[in-house]
């Protein structure tokens, strides 16, 4: 289905599941309100799924992969001949998101939305709409166009892979030199000063930071967008790879399941989501907050929570990966903590004995 017409039929969550939920919650054998964050996530899980007897797993695991143009200009510490090494990488099993999504019993999948160079194997998903983007500095990253088939293919693998069972997704990126598109998209969406949204990604020392903050002011000087509209400011910052995320979170809420978000990146794609359709947000979870420090003000401005702050700044999916273990454990308190009377029952029956 095409994603402008989908987004019509996302829903608001489930009120009266969330209300049971809330009740069954404080009946358990525990001070009220004790588990904190994973009794909201409870909550939300049940009006997610509609149901107080929700499931999480299985839930696959995305990497999205796209290059940028605006490299050229030196604002990352890596050149874009990595991303393509890195795809190797994952293909081969040797990289932090296969670590962990082995560890956690995730299946994988790796996707070239836009990446500069081609890897033919079998493993990879190809979804090329561009040999990478443009460079933002001197002309738009992609076309309007480009932007939302680049949204349809998040938004095709997501519907497809929950209508072949996956009950929760988790999206992840590589792409060197795409902390600088979240960066422009974060300070246009955010209306923030460059020094709040604009980190050292890889790694960029001092001079290199003010380097990249000079580029991306001198870009939004450039093209000048006083519009608010989501796609043109997707367009004109790139990537491909976050443009896929947005759809892959688009899908997540149009078939009520629960999308799990990383890092900063992930967070840029949000933004745009919510842009496109406020009610996506309340199928976002936020895994963790990165050492980017514009994720803080993304998290904030969309009002989710991160579960984890461990200084993340590496991307691929893995913060969201690193939560998991919180909703699986959220799930089994909500199911198979005994309630107070279920615990007196037991009581009586010990003490008969
Ligand atoms: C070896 C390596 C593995 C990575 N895995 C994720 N990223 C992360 O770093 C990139 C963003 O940072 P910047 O905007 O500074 O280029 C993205 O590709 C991101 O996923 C990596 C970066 C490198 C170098
Ligand atoms: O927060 C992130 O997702 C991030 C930070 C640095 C580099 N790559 C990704």
């Amino acid at each position: 289905m095409n994603w402008q017409t989908a987004i019509d039929k996302i829903q608001l969550l489930d009120v009266n599941v969330m209300k049971e939920a809330e009740t069954h919650l404080d009946q358990l054998t525990k001070p009220q309100g004790s588990l904190g964050m994973l009794e909201d996530l409870a909550i939300q899980l049940a009006g997610i799924y509609q149901t107080t007897r929700f499931r999480v797993d299985p839930i696959t695991s995305f990497v999205f992969v796209g290059d940028h143009g605006v490299t050229e200009e030196g604002v990352s510490a890596f050149p874009s001949e990595v991303t393509t090494q890195m795809v190797h990488n994952f293909l081969h099993g040797g990289a932090a998101i296969n670590v962990l999504t082995r560890q956690h019993d995730v299946s994988l999948k790796v996707v070239d939305v836009g990446m500069k160079d081609s890897i033919d194997n079998p493993l990879l998903i190809q979804k090329k709409i561009g040999q990478g983007t443009r460079n933002f500095l001197k002309e738009k990253a992609m076309t309007k166009q480009e932007a939302i088939e680049a949204i349809q293919v998040g938004f095709d693998l997501g519907v497809m892979e929950v209508e072949n069972g996956a009950k929760g997704l988790a999206i992840g990126e590589m792409g060197i030199g795409n902390t600088t598109s979240s960066a422009a998209i974060a300070a246009s969406l955010l209306k923030r000063p460059l020094d709040e949204v604009v980190g050292r990604g890889t790694g960029l020392n001092s001079d290199q930071w003010l380097h990249k903050k000079k580029v991306i002011q001198q870009a939004l000087q450039f093209h000048n967008l006083h519009s608010n509209d989501p796609i043109e400011v997707l367009a004109t910052f790139g990537g491909y790879e976050i443009a896929a995320m947005t759809g892959m979170i688009l899908s997540a809420a149009y078939k009520r399941v629960p999308i799990l978000l990383d890092g900063f990146n992930t967070g840029a794609s949000a933004l745009i989501a919510a842009k496109i359709e406020t009610k996506s947000v309340l199928y976002m979870i936020a895994s963790h907050q990165s050492e980017e420090p514009g994720h803080r003000h993304t998290l904030q401005a969309l009002q989710i929570y991160p579960l984890l702050q461990l200084n993340l700044r590496l991307g691929e999916g893995t913060g969201a990966i690193l939560a998991l273990p919180i909703l699986r454990s959220a799930q089994h308190l909500f199911q198979e903590m005994a309630t107070f009377e279920e615990a007196n029952v037991a009581n009586k029956i010990v003490s008969q004995n």
